[in-house]
């Protein structure tokens, strides 16, 4: 049986600003572990809004989220920033490294922070994941030192550092070029198909939404094709 990673039973969305305008309308997902999940749909439907809410950093909607079972609607601010950090990976259009830190800093960072493993065996753990990236070598310089393919597979060495339940993406592609476009797309289907890793990544990119499991597609806020 498919076990449940993210679950979003009735969402609804409106911004008040000051009238009322609704943005998400009744939306439904599940997303299974190791579904390498894209969300498509033109500028202006709600795809932001909606992994805003998924990732837990908007908890003014009406509906339900559940991740990794467990309900995460209502719970408090503390609580989300302890489930965000131990349970999802995120990977931005920009990578928000912080550029007066070294690379394995800046993977390390969100390791030291859960206060799980010994400062020895996170940095043991973000060599792994440069390793696996194959940017170990990188690993000393000063993140301001590096190209935009690099940072961003830096910024998914540090999206891995706790094995988060899934990793969520938003446009991870849409600041790089065609090939550094290619080398991350490769990164996440090597992800899913090596170690179960299941992602959710919104993308503008056709071809991308084309080669993952899944296309989750919206329009006007509502999603018509999963
Ligand atoms: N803070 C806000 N206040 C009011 N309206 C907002 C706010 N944020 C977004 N919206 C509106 O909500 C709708 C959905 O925006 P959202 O950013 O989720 O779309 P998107 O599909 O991610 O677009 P894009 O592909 O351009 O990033 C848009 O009409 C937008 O103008």
């Amino acid at each position: 049986m498919n076990e449940v990673i993210l679950q979003a039973r009735h969402i609804n969305k409106s911004f008040h600003d000051p009238v009322t305008v609704p943005v998400l309308h009744d939306i439904n997902i599940a997303v299974n572990k190791g579904e390498f999940v894209s969300v498509v749909g033109k500028s202006g439907c709600g795809k932001s809004t909606l992994l805003y809410i998924l990732s837990t950093m908007d908890t003014d909607y009406e509906g339900e989220l559940f991740i990794d079972q467990e309900r995460i609607t209502n719970k408090k601010e503390k609580q989300l920033a302890r489930i965000r950090n131990e349970k999802i990976g995120f990977v931005f259009q920009f990578h928000y490294l912080l550029n007066e830190f070294s690379v394995l800093k800046n993977v390390m960072l969100p390791g030291l922070k859960l206060n799980r493993y010994a400062e020895k065996e996170v940095e043991h753990r973000a060599i792994e994941r440069l390793k696996m990236l194959h940017i170990d070598q990188l690993a000393l310089k000063n993140a301001n030192q590096l190209s935009g393919g690099e940072k961003q597979r830096v910024a998914i060495c540090r999206a891995l550092i706790n094995d988060p339940i899934i990793v969520i993406g938003d446009e991870p592609t849409g600041n790089l070029d065609k090939k550094n476009g290619q080398i991350v797309f490769d990164i996440f289907q090597q992800l899913t198909a090596e170690y179960n890793q299941t992602l959710l990544i919104v993308t503008h990119d056709q071809t991308f939404a084309d080669h993952t499991n899944r296309i989750i597609e919206m329009e006007d806020g509502k999603i018509i094709r999963q």
